[in-house]
């Protein structure tokens, strides 16, 4: 286990996944929990420092999240981010103030160049990114100034007698100009931790963890040809080698020939014992007439799990242990057990899992952002051809037919999406793009074609840049591969008579549409 990591306790700010990615970069291993960890768990947890994320409570409201006033005296280094930085001045006896509020550019000037100003010298302006409501008035006793802003004297802070620092700004924002700078301070010098977190060493530890968790039962493995679940099986595969059985489930919701093509890459690439299961009867009756996309999700993740049951009884095998490659933002947004964050849609591989299910997982990339699993399986020998690979949901067409799904629509929404993505690759967009895909909407619109009036289906184009998938901007295409997809598209597929692009971003709306 890396002894070199940082826990980041999260107060419900839209930015903690940030605090946690920017320390990774730094190569330093992080996990976000709860406000609600007892100070005996995070002493045995050991972290070499611990963050206090931001969020959207006042220190003086009711029921508001808190902590232990000894995680200040714990000898751990502590650095408070806005709410944070509030909350630590609330408990060790300074004062916080409503009123004034500030969002987005600030500029800071940095009083005192120590800790996790290290390198700056004194005097130096530099913009930083604000969001809040409340701000520190009067710092608690035994603490100095750091950095100030002409509407604020206290943007920054630190106690005389320990490493404890407070920020009002978000130092994890990309707006912050030096922000990781300031990160870099706080885990190097302030908490001394090494730059050991890399995707060779994280390979290691699993394969440890996995061997020893194991032992010598029976293993299947979920295996969608997907990024994830094709990392997550090579790196089990590496750990108990022939114990392991990959089970792909036609889940009759994929995209044309995708059964097909995955079968190839895997058995191509992979020396992995894979099982075809061809379960779309099961899923599309299971569907039928069910419109409600957090009912459809759950009804996905049983089913997911009654096909792999089955298909470990048809093996022979009793395998005790499920492989699933569920990622970091699958668990942040399916459930709030990490934190006040609330839940955004039920991942079918998380929140939508049965609860008498008779595996026990194991998900070695749990931890983990996208692109930090794409080193991972780069590093673990895999082909671009996986490792690049758009995302694609469990749920699959099912959460992109909205509404009630049926053959018929589906099969409309697997003409067009072939359509679109056959473009985006002919014009070498593809790898410009993190994710797209066409959607089918429940809504009929009027046009005309040949003279003859037609009272057909909507479909959107989705297609987003994006780098762990938390969040998204929409892509600019340019608008003669737009027009040449839209062309195709509603000469080509019956049942298809506009076509419309999406321009959201994540957040506000997220990337799919269900
Ligand atoms: N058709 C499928 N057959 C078997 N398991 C599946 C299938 N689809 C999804 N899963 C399981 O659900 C998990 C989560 O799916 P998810 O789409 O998030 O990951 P992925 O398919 O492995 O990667 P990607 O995000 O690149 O599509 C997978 O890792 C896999 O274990
Ligand atoms: O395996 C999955 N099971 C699911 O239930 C699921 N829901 C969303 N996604 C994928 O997650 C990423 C973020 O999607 P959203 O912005 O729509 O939440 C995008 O890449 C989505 O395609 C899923 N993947
Ligand atoms: N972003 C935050 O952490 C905000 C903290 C506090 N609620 C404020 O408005 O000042
Ligand atoms: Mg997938």
């Amino acid at each position: 286990m890396d002894a070199n990591r940082i826990l980041i306790i999260d107060y419900g700010s839209q930015f903690t996944q940030l605090i946690a990615r920017r320390i990774r970069e730094e190569r330093v291993y992080c996990e976000i929990h709860p406000p609600t960890r007892s100070l005996e768990w995070i002493r045995e947890w050991a972290p070499k420092g611990i963050v206090l994320s931001g969020g959207p409570s006042s220190v003086y409201g009711e029921d508001v999240p808190t902590a232990d006033p000894q995680l200040l005296h714990m000898g751990i280094p502590v650095l408070g981010v806005c709410y944070g930085m509030q909350l630590i001045t609330h408990l060790e006896g300074g004062v916080v103030e409503r009123g004034r509020r500030e969002y987005g550019r600030a500029h800071v000037t940095v009083e005192e160049g120590t800790g996790i100003f290290d390198g700056f010298p004194a005097g130096e302006r530099t913009q930083v990114w604000m969001s809040h409501g409340d701000h520190v008035v009067q710092p608690p006793p035994g603490y100095r100034l750091l950095a100030s802003t002409e509407g604020l004297p206290w943007a920054a802070f630190a106690a005389n007698d320990r490493p404890i620092y407070g920020v009002q700004f978000h130092l994890e924002v990309a707006h912050t100009t030096r922000g990781a700078d300031m990160i870099g301070n706080f885990v190097f010098r302030v908490c001394g931790c090494e730059p050991t977190w890399t995707a060779g060493s994280y390979i290691e530890n699993e394969i440890a963890k996995i061997r020893s968790t194991v032992g010598d039962a029976q293993v299947i493995c979920g295996l969608s040809g997907g990024v994830d679940s094709s990392v997550a099986a090579s790196l089990v595969h590496r750990a108990i080698g022939e114990q392991l059985t990959c089970i792909f489930v036609d889940t009759g919701l994929l995209r044309a020939g995708e059964r097909e093509s995955v079968e190839r890459t895997f058995r191509a690439h992979m020396g992995i014992k894979l099982e075809v299961v061809d379960a779309s009867d099961l899923f599309l009756d299971r569907l039928a007439g069910v419109e409600d996309p957090e009912a459809k999700r759950k009804i996905i993740g049983h089913t997911f799990i009654d096909v792999f049951e089955d298909a470990s009884a048809r093996l022979g095998g009793d395998a005790q242990f499920l492989v699933q490659g569920t990622l970091y933002p699958d668990v942040i947004e399916s459930l709030s057990v990490k934190g006040p964050s609330a839940t955004i849609k039920t991942h079918h591989n998380v929140g939508g899992l049965k609860e008498d299910m008779k595996f026990a997982l194991i998900e070695p990339l749990r931890e983990l952002f996208k692109d930090e699993v794409r080193q991972v399986g780069r590093e673990l020998g895999l082909p671009e051809e996986m490792v690049g690979r758009h995302p694609f949901p469990g749920p699959g067409l099912a959460i992109r037919v909205l509404g009630a799904v049926d053959r018929r629509e589906l099969e409309v929404l697997r003409q067009a999406d072939t359509i679109y993505l056959e473009e985006i690759r002919s014009a070498g967009l593809y790898d410009d793009i993190w994710q797209a895909f066409a959607v089918l909407l429940p809504v009929r619109s009027v046009g005309v074609m040949g003279d003859e009036r037609t009272y057909e289906n909507v479909c959107a184009l989705r297609a987003v840049t994006s780098r762990d998938g938390m969040t998204a901007d929409w892509y600019p295409f340019p608008h003669d591969v737009l027009a040449r997809i839209s062309t195709r598209i509603i000469n080509e597929v019956a049942g298809i008579n506009r076509v419309c692009y999406d321009i959201s971003s994540k957040p506000p709306a997220t990337i799919e549409w269900e």
